[in-house]
């Protein structure tokens, strides 16, 4: 089995960024670069977490009209990302655009729900809905937009599951058992998200703040 974590680094220096890659490379099958440092360091940025010899997940979660995203996601080609990431809401167009764009090579995945939000926040965008129901909605929408899947949380990667048998499931908002939530707010262990049928574990802050992340990365990966 390949090692499913992808640990996100989210640092804006690069050398530290770079550091802590080289460090960990051994407990996780990949890098998701997300905002945070591609707005600070751009594709070199990208080839110099690359050269650690990992797959790169471009967590962009780009969000525009159909012609901005594919324009983006043509910019983005020549760094030959594994899997990219464009938000669900954008709607069926975008999307379509999105993966066209993208070329072989490349899965793209919809963040529906964002795992830092709740119930409550969704009321509070006017959405009725409970979040299983928003999300197996924007699932649907991207697969009919032929995305390869989604980004949702543990909370609801068993139902996504089950309606989309073969999509590829990317699960954030992950805490091993007793550590700190922070500003998630739809968290589940990595081994729960990986048995309810998540493809990709992105581990953040519960490895990269850990005193000792090379020990945090390897009892998550032992966990699995
Ligand atoms: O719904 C989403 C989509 C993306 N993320 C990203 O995952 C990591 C999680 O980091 P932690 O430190 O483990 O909380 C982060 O890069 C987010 O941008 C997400 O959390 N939720």
């Amino acid at each position: 089995m390949t090692n499913p974590i992808f640990l996100a680094l989210d640092m804006p220096q690069i050398d530290a960024a770079k550091v802590m890659a080289e460090k960990v490379k051994a407990h996780v099958g990949g890098f998701k670069l997300g905002l945070e440092f591609f707005c600070a360091h751009g594709h070199h940025g990208v080839r110099e977490i690359a050269q650690v010899g990992l797959p790169i997940f471009l967590d962009l979660k780009l969000h525009d009209i159909p012609n901005t995203v594919a324009g983006a996601m043509q910019s983005i080609h020549t760094l030959e990302p594994s899997i990219v990431t464009v938000h669900a809401s954008g709607g069926r167009a975008m999307m379509e655009d999105a993966k066209a764009a993208a070329g072989d090579g490349c899965k793209v995945v919809a963040v529906t729900m964002l795992t830092s939000l709740s119930e409550r926040d969704l009321k509070r965008m006017g959405l009725t809905s409970s979040v299983e129901d928003q999300v197996l909605r924007l699932a649907e929408l991207a697969h009919t937009a032929g995305l390869d899947g989604i980004v949702c949380s543990g909370h609801e990667v068993k139902a996504v599951h089950s309606q989309w048998k073969d999509g590829f499931f990317v699960v954030p908002g992950l805490r091993p058992a007793g550590s700190a939530v922070g500003d998630q707010k739809r968290v589940v262990t990595p081994r729960q998200a990986r048995d309810d049928g998540a493809g990709m574990l992105v581990i953040g802050r519960p490895i990269s703040r850990a005193d000792d992340p090379v020990e945090a990365a390897r009892a998550i990966e032992a966990t699995l």
